[in-house]
């Protein structure tokens, strides 16, 4: 099977979830896409829900495949987020970010309920951080806050390379806020909470990829079959 055949079975269990007058939160990347594409099929049949999107990617998707859009402003509380990672581990921790959404990710994940992570079986680790930690930052004393960041990480831990992220132009990738990204090459995050501790004291840095107990479910799709973990 391919990963992307993975991402879709895994989207498929999510969208199982979904019942008639949900307010949902759709997630990023490519594993969310498959979930807003069968979610949109099921609306195409009927299915009534309103949706609040984690980007400007996922909103243009969205609205082309005929879902109900709303905002956090109209609808501050949703009933299921489903989004996928960068990186999971056995308590539900998350990195996000790599496509840069992390920031609308995270407001609306912790608008929501319940959050579901779907993903194909690469994303679970034991220990968080392979994956580069998205770091977002305003592009105002980036020089000063890249210290501060490196220097928050070392006090929990973390060491490594911070690379500024960049758009297939070369250009400074820009968020959907206006921010920067910063990944963080820490390697092994062994104390993720400490290291989210530390980067909130950081005054450039708008928020990172750590998403801690935020997630409720996830279903992680392998070859052997899915795995549900936590409460879908
Ligand atoms: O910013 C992007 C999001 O956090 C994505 O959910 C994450 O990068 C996973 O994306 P994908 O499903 O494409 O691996």
């Amino acid at each position: 099977m391919t990963g992307e055949e993975l991402k879709r079975r895994a989207a498929e269990r999510a969208v199982s979830l979904v019942a008639d007058g949900m307010r949902l939160g759709l997630g990023t990347g490519s594993t969310a896409r498959h979930f807003v594409a069968l979610l949109g099929a099921r609306v195409r049949e009927g299915l009534d829900v309103v949706a609040v999107p984690t980007s400007e990617a996922t909103r243009a998707q969205a609205e082309a495949e005929g879902i109900r859009l709303t905002t956090l402003d109209e609808t501050p509380e949703l009933d299921l987020t489903v989004d996928g990672a960068d990186e999971l581990d056995d308590r539900l921790r998350l990195i996000k970010g790599g496509g840069g959404a992390l920031l609308r990710e995270k407001i609306v994940a912790a608008a929501s309920r319940r959050m579901v992570v779907i993903a194909d079986g690469s994303k679970r680790v034991a220990v968080l951080g392979r994956f580069p930690l998205p770091i977002e930052v305003v592009p105002f004393g980036l020089g000063a806050t890249r210290r501060a960041v490196a220097a928050a990480a070392e006090r929990a831990g973390c060491r490594g390379a911070l690379s500024l992220r960049s758009a297939p132009d070369g250009a400074p990738f820009v968020t959907d806020g206006g921010h920067y990204i910063l990944d963080g090459a820490f390697g092994r995050i062994e104390d993720p909470e400490a290291l989210a501790g530390a980067l909130a004291t950081v005054p450039g840095v708008v928020d990172h990829g750590l998403f801690l107990g935020l997630a409720t479910g996830a279903v992680v799709a392998s070859e052997e079959g899915l795995a549900e973990l936590g409460r879908l």
